[in-house]
């Protein structure tokens, strides 16, 4: 796995899923958001699934927008609140994930290992339209389904091209085994806190520019779940009209998706963090 990294990011801290949140108090952290993009079917639903279930899930639907809460605990018993936001590959949904950028922490750019196509998307579709939505988040590229017997990508391309879109890490890993899961998001905290104590406390305290308010975060997801329901709603009256008791058309008009105008140029140009967490050339 080592051979694969760009920076060792994940020696850092290794972090507990906590499988009994009863006792967590979620309103003294700040969340730390992990948004996850890549191609549709390449395994970004699975990942997470794995990650916060602990088992691979055998149906396919394709995600329109999911938002997931854990906590996971530092070996240092300190607690942190995660949201992962999984997002729809689809471009019929292009402008719904383009809202789940906002003050994300980090984003796990997925492509999957029996894909070329997932791999070459990386420098043309992705890594620009992250850098657009959200220039300052670091990038963890992941190589999903690493268990697969024939790969399509060599990752030693892949490493070229982590290295290309600025990525902080590259992590080759495989839902259905399980492997390098863990890595992976322990990666992904040690991004930001890397050998640093994670304490909760006002977001506007953090330095890291990376923290951002609960509540506008909750704002964002409600806003988020309500589109993604008004959509699923929509293709239930689609497939299955009978089943409808009012207007079909009720729920074209319930919601606006706006282009989020973050204050960033379209183009795809070199960012640089002070940090040194996102270099992009
Ligand atoms: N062999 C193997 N197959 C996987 C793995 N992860 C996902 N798959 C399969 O790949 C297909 C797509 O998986 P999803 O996780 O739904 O893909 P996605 O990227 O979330 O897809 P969208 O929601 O369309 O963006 C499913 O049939 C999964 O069973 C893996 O680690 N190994």
């Amino acid at each position: 796995m080592d051979a694969y990294y760009s920076q060792p990011i994940a020696k850092g801290n290794t972090y507990k899923l906590l499988d009994n949140t009863a006792d967590i108090h979620p309103t003294k952290n700040s969340p730390f958001k992990v948004v996850i993009v890549g191609d549709s079917g390449c395994g970004k639903t699975s990942l997470f699934t794995s990650y916060i279930r602990g088992y691979f899930p055998t149906d396919y639907e394709p995600t329109i927008f999911e938002n997931h809460r854990a906590f996971v605990q530092s070996q240092t018993n300190e607690i942190l609140t995660v949201d992962l936001w999984d997002t729809a590959g689809q471009e019929d949904y292009e402008r719904i994930r383009r809202l789940s950028y906002q003050d994300a922490n980090v984003v796990i750019l997925a492509y999957s290992l029996d894909a070329k196509d997932s791999l070459l998307n990386i420098p043309e579709v992705w890594a620009p339209e992250i850098i657009n939505f959200c220039p300052n988040t670091p990038i963890i590229l992941a190589g999903l389904k690493s268990d697969v017997a024939e790969y399509k990508v060599d990752p030693y391309d892949a490493m070229k091209v982590a290295q290309n879109i600025g990525a902080v890490a590259h992590v080759p890993c495989s839902a259905k085994q399980m492997y390098n899961v863990e890595e992976l998001f322990d990666a992904c905290f040690n991004v930001v806190y890397n050998g640093k104590k994670v304490t909760p406390g006002s977001p506007s305290k953090r330095t890291s520019g990376h923290f951002r308010s609960h509540s506008k975060q909750n704002s964002i997801t409600k806003s988020l779940n309500s589109i993604t329901e008004g959509i699923r709603r929509r293709k239930n009256v689609e497939r299955e009209p009978e089943r409808v008791e009012e207007s079909p058309g009720r729920y074209q008009d319930d919601y606006e998706v706006r282009e989020p105008d973050f204050g960033y140029d379209n183009n795809y140009t070199r960012v640089e963090e002070k940090s040194g967490c996102c270099v992009i050339t």
